[in-house]
C-alpha cells in the first residue's frame, strides 16, 4: 500500500498509509477503537476504495471477519461453510467438483477440524467456530490471509492454539495479517506489529516497539498505565546503565536508539 488515504462518511479515517505486507510473516495491526484497522484490511482487499494511493498485489485475499458477523444459527454444516469460501473461485453458479471438495478437506485438516466436518456450525464452541472461519478463508487458496480480531472472546489456551496455527501458516509462506486488541498476543506472537491511529504510527518487530511514549500517544493511556511499565522493561525496575539494555530493543524515538529502529513515519 502506498500513500493510501480513505474517506468514510465525509471524514478522512486513514491517511498516508505506506505498508508492505510480506509473504511468510505474521503482521499484527493494533490500535484503539476506530483507529482504522478494519478499513485498512478492507482497502487491502479492494472492498474499500481509497481516495488517494495505490494497492498492489493479489486481489483475491482470504478474509476472516469478526466472529460476531457470521450467522451461526443458520443450519449449515462445517464443510459447507468452508466450501462457501471457494465461491470466489467457483463463481456463484458452478457446482463444486471433486477437486474443490479436496481443497475443503485439506483446509479442515489444516485447522484440525476435519473430524467435525458434518456438524452444524451452531453446535461449535467459539474456538472451533474461529477455526472453521480460518478454513473457509484457506479454501480460497490465496497467498494472503486477513483476520479481523480473531481472538475476541476466546480463552487463553484457545488463543495460544490459534496463534500457533497462524504462525505455522506464515511459515508455510502465507502473508498473515491480523487485527487485535490483545497487545500481549500481538507483541509475543507476531513477526511485526503496526500501530494504527488513522495512519501508521509505527511498524516494526516487537522488540523495536518498546518506546512507552509511542504507545501512550497512540492509545491515549496515562503515564502510569501498567502496559507502559511492562514495555519499559528493565528501565522501569531501576536499571539505569546503558550497557544493561539490549540496543536492539531501543526505538527511533529513544535518544539512545540504534539506526535500525522501527519505521516511524515523519
Ligand atoms: N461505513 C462507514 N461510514 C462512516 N464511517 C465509518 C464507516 N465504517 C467505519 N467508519 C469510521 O471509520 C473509522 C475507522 O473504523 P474501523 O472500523 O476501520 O476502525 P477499527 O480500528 O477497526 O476499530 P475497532 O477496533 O473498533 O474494530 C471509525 O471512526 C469509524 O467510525
Amino acid at each position: 500500500m502506498r500513500g493510501i488515504e480513505v474517506e468514510l462518511g465525509g471524514r478522512t479515517v486513514l491517511r498516508d498509509v505506506d505498508l508492505d505486507i510480506r509473504a511468510g510473516e505474521l503482521l499484527a495491526l493494533v490500535g484503539p477503537n476506530g483507529a482504522g484497522k478494519t478499513t485498512l484490511m478492507r482497502t487491502a482487499m479492494r472492498l474499500q476504495c481509497a481516495r488517494r494511493g495505490t494497492v498492489t498485489g493479489p486481489t483475491r485475499l482470504g478474509y476472516v471477519p469478526q466472529r460476531a458477523e457470521f450467522a451461526w444459527d443458520f443450519p449449515i454444516s462445517v464443510e459447507d461453510v468452508v466450501m462457501s469460501g471457494r465461491t470466489g473461485r467457483l463463481g456463484l453458479l458452478r457446482r463444486p467438483a471433486t477437486a474443490d471438495w479436496r481443497v475443503v478437506r485439506a483446509a479442515l485438516e489444516r485447522v484440525d477440524m476435519d473430524a467435525l466436518r458434518g456438524r452444524t456450525v451452531g453446535e461449535l464452541s467459539g474456538g472451533q467456530r474461529q477455526r472453521v472461519l480460518v478454513a473457509r478463508a484457506l479454501a480460497l487458496e490465496s497467498s494472503m490471509l486477513l483476520l479481523d480480531e480473531p481472538f475476541t472472546g476466546l480463552d487463553m489456551p484457545t488463543q495460544d492454539l490459534l496463534t500457533a496455527l497462524f504462525a505455522e501458516l506464515a511459515r508455510d509462506g502465507l502473508a498473515v495479517v491480523l487485527s487485535t486488541h490483545d497487545l500481549v498476543a500481538a507483541l509475543d506472537g507476531s513477526d511485526r506489529v503496526a500501530l494504527i491511529d488513522g495512519g501508521i504510527a509505527a511498524v516494526g518487530r516487537p522488540g523495536e516497539l518498546r518506546d512507552p511514549a509511542l504507545w501512550s500517544r497512540v492509545f491515549g493511556i496515562r503515564a502510569d498505565h501498567p502496559l507502559l511499565r511492562l514495555l519499559a522493561g528493565p528501565d522501569a525496575i531501576g536499571v539505569d546503565s546503558d550497557e544493561e539494555i539490549d540496543p536492539g530493543l531501543r526505538t527511533a524515538t529513544d535518544p539512545r536508539a540504534s539506526a535500525s529502529g522501527p519505521e516511524v513515519p515523519a
